[in-house]
């Protein structure tokens, strides 16, 4: 299996590698590229890990020599909020970075499952089905945005909350990834219950937890080190379903037919070819049905902005 992490040599693209050289199944490839010309420095320095992944780093201008032979491409290429801004305000600058990067997947790696964490997630996944479709080579059961960052903070916060082992707490998490689009459904989170004054204000931090992070990084950055273990629980679950487990279920932004807007992110059964199956949230409560019909306007907007800034 050839895991290749566009963005490798940020924040995000760093701990995701070095998470990804420790915990890959033996006999794994790991394959770096960043513009920036310390990549391959930084494959060298996560080549004297003893693990049995091999890793090699490309800097510069083409990702093409990391794509040769991706079966999964990572993508956390792109700047990240500071204090003051939303996730749109990325928009202008990561659009272009994330449309570049998907023609050159398309062209060396069309067969790969794609999984994209540059913001804003909403529009640079729709813009990559775009491209992709473009090319001829769109498969929406390979294409991913990667919302497992508010699951893992969804789940921290709940079991700090009701005082419970982390490690048996699940909380699906639906709808897309910023602010009012990011739907905890604390109603089946087993073994717990809230007043309606605790899911109000879990609801509203677990939205606002990028935030968090970046006002308290002060003008440093965003989410680093807690989304390189987001991603790297997602991108572990796609190698393990590609490879035959069964039973991976995600929590993951896609083109999966749903009846509320055309990328949605739901609990997906992952498979060898990526989606196997996009499975129903099932029931939800009158709280979480009021802040689903609050979102779509937003969700359906931002994924508009994604399908016409590839077909202007
Ligand atoms: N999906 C999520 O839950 C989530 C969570 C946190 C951050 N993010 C997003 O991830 C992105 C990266 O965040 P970060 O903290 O790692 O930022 P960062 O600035 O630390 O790293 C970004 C990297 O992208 C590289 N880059 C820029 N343009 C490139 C290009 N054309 N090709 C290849 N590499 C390129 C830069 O050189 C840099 O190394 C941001 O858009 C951020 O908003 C998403
Ligand atoms: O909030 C951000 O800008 C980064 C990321 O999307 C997050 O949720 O932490």
């Amino acid at each position: 299996m050839k895991v290749a992490v566009l963005g490798a040599a940020g924040g995000i693209g760093q701990a995701l590698a070095l998470l990804l050289k420790n915990n890959l199944p033996a006999g794994s490839a790991l394959s770096l590229y960043d513009i920036a010309p310390v990549t391959p420095g930084v494959a060298a320095d996560l080549s004297h890990i003893p693990t049995a992944v091999s890793v090699v780093g490309f800097g510069g201008e083409d990702p093409t020599p990391a794509l040769e032979g991706a079966d999964i491409v990572l993508i956390s290429a792109g700047v990240a909020r500071k204090p003051g801004m939303d996730r749109a305000d990325l928009f202008n600058v990561n659009a272009g970075i994330v449309k570049n990067l998907i023609e050159k997947a398309a062209a060396t790696c069309p067969k790969a499952c794609i999984a994209i964490i540059t913001n804003p997630v909403n529009t640079t996944v729709p813009i990559a089905a775009e491209v992709l479709k473009k090319a001829g080579v769109y498969d929406k059961n390979k294409l991913f945005g990667i919302t497992t960052l508010d699951v893992i903070r969804a789940e921290t916060f709940v079991a700090e909350a009701k005082g419970l082992n982390v490690a048996d707490v699940k909380v699906p998490v639906i709808g897309g990834h910023s602010g009012v689009t990011i739907l905890p459904l604390l109603s089946q989170v087993e073994g717990a219950s809230f007043s309606d004054d605790e899911i109000e204000k879990l609801t509203y931090r677990i939205q606002n937890a990028g935030t968090e992070v970046v006002e308290a990084k002060a003008g440093g950055g965003s989410a680093t080190l807690s989304m390189g273990q987001a991603a790297c629980r997602f991108a572990l679950s796609l190698v393990k379903a590609m490879q035959g487990e069964s039973n991976v279920v995600e929590c993951t932004y896609v083109d999966g037919g749903s009846e509320h807007a055309q990328f949605f992110a739901q609990p997906v059964l992952l498979g060898k070819n990526g989606v196997e199956k996009v499975l129903s949230y099932g029931d939800i409560s009158a709280f979480e049905q009021a802040a689903m019909d609050g979102m779509l306007e937003t969700l359906k907007g931002d994924i508009v902005k994604g399908v016409e800034f590839v077909n202007q």
